[in-house]
């Protein structure tokens, strides 16, 4: 019989965490610099696949991005997305050092994480045309002169559909051109989370672009609860998912370090987890409908953005307290390299799912029980 290798799961967990196995990038000595000047951490790390004969490597540099909001939400809705776009320039500047082709930043980047209040104004005056707001016309300013894909997760206003608002993504290519949208799919109703009031669930489905350096795809925060989600960017042909995130310690810390690493691991891709860093205090009280006392802030913010790897390995975390870039070189062959060992498209059983989902949803189903 076999012996047991691992005395305890985190014992294997360890062994499997880098730095041990996992390549520290050789980050130029200016980048780090300006980073320590800058007060962000930087950090970078490789993951190899194995060498082929008939494909070159397909090597991408990812860079995720966690900030706290450089001025308090009371400061007018203006100066906060501007100091927001200063804080984030200067950090692109590092990224771009580092040779860094795709960055995305965390979930509504350009405002305080505010749908825990409930109120209107002047949150939503942070809302933006995915197409040609000045955000936007921010980050395409920046795609061109980095030669970067930009992955950029804001509150958009839709002029074209009766100003409505939604929680999207926008993906701007290396050339500064918009290369599409896409939408959060599910919308949290926990805890403070009460963004149901400002947008519905996300209609555009499960898009995938395909850039210059790879083809990429954005599951927006809470939808990393929801492995199906994942799966359909897979199924659409995604080597990189980006979860771009706002969460806090007391609602999800454990699930944190999990779940964005287990969907690399069940589809076969790299998924890159951003959430946001520090704690936000607004003007008015709101409660959380847990018999608990009304209060001013949402909980903490707890950064610890990563990468996982479709062979189940990961980056360790940023910090929980400090603004970070986080640099990943990935060479996206190991996607295909992991699903030739493991065969969990192959094995998967769509079909069989497809038709037992169609079935479940209809209004006259009845749970498939056996019974004596
Ligand atoms: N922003 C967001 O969807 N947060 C919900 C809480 C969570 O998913 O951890």
């Amino acid at each position: 019989m076999a012996e047991p290798e691992w005395e305890s799961l985190e014992q294997c967990l360890e062994k499997h965490l880098p730095p041990t196995d996992l390549r520290e990038l050789d980050l130029p000595s200016q980048a780090l610099e300006c980073a320590a000047e800058g007060d962000f951490e930087l950090q970078g790390y490789a993951f190899e696949a194995a060498e082929e004969q008939l494909r070159g490597p397909r090597t991408v540099r990812v860079g995720l991005v966690q900030n706290r909001i450089p001025l308090p939400a009371e400061a007018p809705v203006a100066k906060q997305v501007s100091a927001l776009h200063r804080r984030i320039e200067a950090i692109v500047e590092v990224a771009a050092m580092c040779g860094v082709n795709i960055i995305c930043f965390q979930e509504a980047w350009t405002m305080p994480f505010a749908f825990c209040t409930r109120e209107k104004l002047p949150w939503t005056e942070f809302a933006e045309s995915a197409e040609d707001g000045p955000t936007t016309r921010f980050c395409q300013k920046l795609a061109k002169k980095h030669n970067m894909v930009v992955v950029s997760p804001i509150l958009e206003r839709d002029g074209a559909h009766g100003d409505v608002l939604w929680n999207t993504a926008v993906v701007i290519s290396n050339s500064g051109a918009v290369l599409g949208k896409t939408r959060k799919n599910h919308i949290p109703r926990v805890g403070d989370f009460n963004e149901s009031t400002y947008y519905m669930e996300g209609n555009l489905g499960h898009p995938v672009f395909q850039t210059q350096f790879g083809r990429i795809a954005v599951n927006i925060c809470y939808g990393r609860h929801h492995p199906l989600n994942w799966f359909m960017y897979s199924v659409n042909g995604a080597d990189i998912i980006f979860n771009p995130s706002a969460t806090i310690g007391a609602l999800s810390e454990s699930m944190w370090p999990i779940e964005a690493r287990n969907a690399a691991i069940a589809n076969h891709c790299f998924t890159c987890a951003i959430n946001r860093v520090g704690k936000e205090h607004f003007p008015h009280e709101f409660t959380s409908g847990d018999g608990k006392k009304a209060h001013k802030d949402f909980g903490y913010f707890y950064g610890s953005s990563y990468v996982a790897a479709p062979d189940s390995s990961r980056t360790p975390g940023l910090s929980r307290t400090r603004d970070g870039l986080l640099v990943a070189e990935l060479n996206l062959n190991l996607c295909r390299q992991v699903n030739d060992v493991w065969n969990f498209k192959m094995t998967g059983r769509y079909d069989m799912y497809a038709r037992e989902l169609a079935e479940a949803v209809q209004p006259d189903y009845r749970p498939h029980i056996v019974r004596e």
